[in-house]
């Protein structure tokens, strides 16, 4: 009898010795990732690199403000997942951070994937939950997640926090200031002052932290070198771009992006003192950047550098 290469019979059989491990796998992946969110959010990983040592549960628990028992459990599924050492000397059995933990699980670290994973954890993850009506319907599941209604993905996604959060104080800072960019329309300026700096910055957070990862590889899996001026559309707060220009320090980045990102991304993410991003020099950040695709002026842009458009 045929097999394919997944020991299933051609008549869609399963041979007798298959065992669904990659099914169980996927039905229980988010199992996994909810362990790692949650032992970031309660600081596990931030705890232990500060005590510089090995730690009880106990100690833990105490650290972290949550219950013992719930403590040890989570700190077993981490050691599970080889994010936590064990040490089991004559006392109890105390946990250290894993080199990998260490480095992309903590805050401090520079190449943090803890915004990230924050923003897996509070955004992300409510969104699947509901991808069987997203595929019914072929539409984003922002309002029910969030309450947020809008066709436009960015505007919804730019908004949430204004939702999740009514109740908090900030909330007077998240309602945007009118932020009167030059050219935009009025409905445009409504739009935008509903827009959260918070989930805004939250989200280039999220891009940056991956692109601080592995933005080297992907701008240097192709040889670029030949273009001397290179477009990002969308390109956020231009981690990206920082990454292009870092490894190709002849060529020029223009970024492209909605006029509030852009204007957001000035105000909370930059200037880097080396070519940070987006740099102010050569930009029009008060322009909307579907008009700016053909009025930007690469002309001011300098070599190496970055310009936020
Ligand atoms: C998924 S993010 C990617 C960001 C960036 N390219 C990166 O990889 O880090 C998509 C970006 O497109 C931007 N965007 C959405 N609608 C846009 C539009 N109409 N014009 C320009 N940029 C837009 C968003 O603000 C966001 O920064």
């Amino acid at each position: 009898m045929a097999e394919n290469q997944e020991g299933a019979s051609s008549e869609g059989k399963p041979a007798a010795d298959m065992y669904p491990k990659k099914i169980l796998e996927y039905m229980e992946g988010f199992l996994i990732s909810k362990t790692v969110f949650s032992s970031c959010e309660l600081g596990v990983f931030d705890v232990l690199l500060a005590a510089e040592r090995p730690l009880s549960a106990e100690e833990i628990s105490q650290a972290i403000g949550a219950s013992l028992d719930g403590t040890e459990r989570l700190l077993a599924a981490c050691a599970g997942l080889q994010l936590l050492n064990t040490h089991r000397d004559n006392g109890p059995v105390c946990y250290s951070n894993t080199e990998q933990a260490s480095v992309y699980l903590t805050r401090s670290s520079p190449v943090s994937l803890y915004q990230s994973i924050q923003y897996s954890s509070r955004t992300i993850y409510l969104c699947w939950h509901y991808l069987t009506d997203a595929v019914r319907e072929g539409r984003n599941q922002y309002e029910k997640a969030f309450g947020v209604s809008s066709n436009d993905l960015f505007q919804a996604l730019y908004s949430l926090s204004v939702i999740l959060f009514p109740l908090k104080k900030q909330l007077v800072g998240f309602i945007r200031r009118q932020w009167v960019c030059e050219g935009e329309t009025e409905r445009q300026q409504r739009v935008w002052a509903v827009m959260s700096d918070e989930e805004m910055v939250k989200f280039m957070q999220l891009m940056n932290s991956i692109w601080n990862i592995c933005g080297k590889d992907v701008v240097t899996a192709f040889d670029l070198s030949p273009f001397k001026i290179i477009c990002d559309l969308g390109g956020c707060s231009g981690a990206l771009a920082k990454q292009c220009t870092s490894a190709y320090p002849e060529c020029t980045v223009t970024i492209f992006d909605l006029p509030k990102v852009v204007c957001t991304s000035r105000e909370h993410l930059s200037p880097r003192p080396t070519r940070g991003l987006p740099s102010t020099k050569g930009t029009s950040s008060k322009t909307p950047c579907q008009k700016l695709t053909s009025t930007s002026s690469p002309e001011s842009s300098t070599t190496g550098q970055t310009n936020a458009a």
